[in-house]
């Protein structure tokens, strides 16, 4: 656990960056620092590892002050993960990430051997290994910093603005893979970004803090989006908040009767296409009877084939969000949104109006309805 008792940092001039600043990141969890630029998150990360000095009030590493501990031994205990991954460009990859365990004291190839793990688990191949950082990519980069923050094996971590770096697709395998690896190793996270969208993807908990250093809302993802503290945290959240917030509910299907839709297979003639089809549109599947897209059987002429496909819609996996089933819903050209299992085999279809009967279910009971 990591606290901030009453942490102010002012800065020569008229500049408070950070205000009395108290709160607790839990241990095991993710907590993001969020706000508009300028608002002291980078500030307040590193008074963590005493990069910064506070001006007025104590951190602490699960109950222990930071400010009495040698500075060596604090950074040893915390795993640090910055924008552009600060890489030493004249070390492979492999040493790269070897770096803070050999710091450790650990003998150089157990530190080597950690390092090679480390690769796979962030997912980059061992071919990687003897690369150095300038033939990588920003998105590997950013991999091999987060493994070499690791592998010391902190029990603390902090990242600032890790993502940021690169474009949003990569961004979002980034943050994909990170929440992956984060159940795994259940560190003490702390990261700072100044995008909403981002925090509350990941975070377990989120700091909104506001220009001037003072903290607006510390909550979870779903107790921000349902109840904002105030008109500064509602609008640096943003609009959509009502549409975002189904992100957090799981779709339950036990009182949804899913469609049971009728597939073909490519190849298909149009007579089959319209013996087959309950309206204008069919879907289609491969032999393991997994969606590959709609058919349209007022447009097939020949035998069905791949250029066919309406493809727009997206597929929800079961157990998914309500989002991500209302998304499905909405982007089907048949309306029925299709409901994948795990290996991608076809379950059943819903309709919009089941998505709305699952959505009313979940917003009187788990998705926090305001009193
Ligand atoms: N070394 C410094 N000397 C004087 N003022 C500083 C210094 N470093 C930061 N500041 C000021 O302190 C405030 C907080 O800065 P900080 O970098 O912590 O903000 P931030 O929220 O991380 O911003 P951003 O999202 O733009 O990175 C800003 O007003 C900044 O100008």
């Amino acid at each position: 656990m990591i606290t901030f008792d009453h942490v102010s940092k002012h800065y020569s001039g008229p500049t408070t960056a950070v205000d009395d600043l108290s709160l607790t990141a839990p241990s095991g969890k993710l907590t993001i620092f969020v706000g508009p630029s300028g608002c002291g998150k980078t500030t307040s990360l590193r008074m963590i590892n005493r990069l910064i000095t506070p001006s007025s009030g104590r951190i602490l590493l699960d109950g222990e002050p930071t400010d009495v501990m040698d500075v060596a031994l604090l950074r040893r205990k915390i795993g640090y993960v910055i924008q552009n991954a600060g890489l030493f460009p004249h070390r492979t990859v492999v040493h790269n990430i070897a770096t803070t365990a050999r710091l450790n004291g650990m003998p150089k190839q157990t530190a080597l051997r950690i390092a090679h793990d480390l690769l796979e688990r962030v997912g980059l191949s061992s071919a990687f290994a003897d690369r150095y950082p300038w033939q990588l990519s920003g998105g590997q980069q950013q991999r091999v910093g987060v493994a070499r923050a690791l592998a010391s094996d902190p029990k603390f971590m902090l990242m600032d603005e890790p993502f940021s770096a690169v474009d949003p697709v990569v961004r979002g395998q980034l943050q994909d893979e990170f929440l992956r690896l984060q159940r795994e190793i259940g560190k003490t996270i702390i990261m700072v970004t100044h995008d909403i969208d981002e925090a509350l993807k990941l975070g377990d908990q989120v700091a909104v803090l506001r220009t001037g250093g003072t903290l607006a809302q510390m909550a979870s993802p779903q107790e921000l989006l349902a109840r904002p503290a105030d008109d500064f945290v509602a609008d640096f959240i943003g609009r959509d908040r009502g549409y975002r917030i189904l992100g957090f509910a799981e779709f339950n299907h036990e009182g949804v009767r899913l469609g049971k839709e009728p597939t073909v297979a490519l190849g298909a003639t149009p007579e089959t296409l319209r013996q087959i089809a309950t309206d204008r549109w069919v879907l289609v599947a491969d032999e393991q009877n997994r969606p590959l897209g709609w058919a349209d059987v007022e447009g097939v002429k020949n035998p069905l084939r791949n250029g066919d496909l309406n493809l727009s819609g997206t597929l929800a996996v079961e157990g998914s969000s309500l989002r991500h089933v209302l998304d499905a819903a909405l982007s089907s050209p048949s309306g029925r949104g299709v409901i994948v299992g795990p290996a991608g085999e076809l379950i059943g279809t819903v309709t919009l109006s089941h998505v709305a009967a699952a959505i009313e279910a979940a917003r009187t009971g788990r998705l926090g309805a305001r009193p």
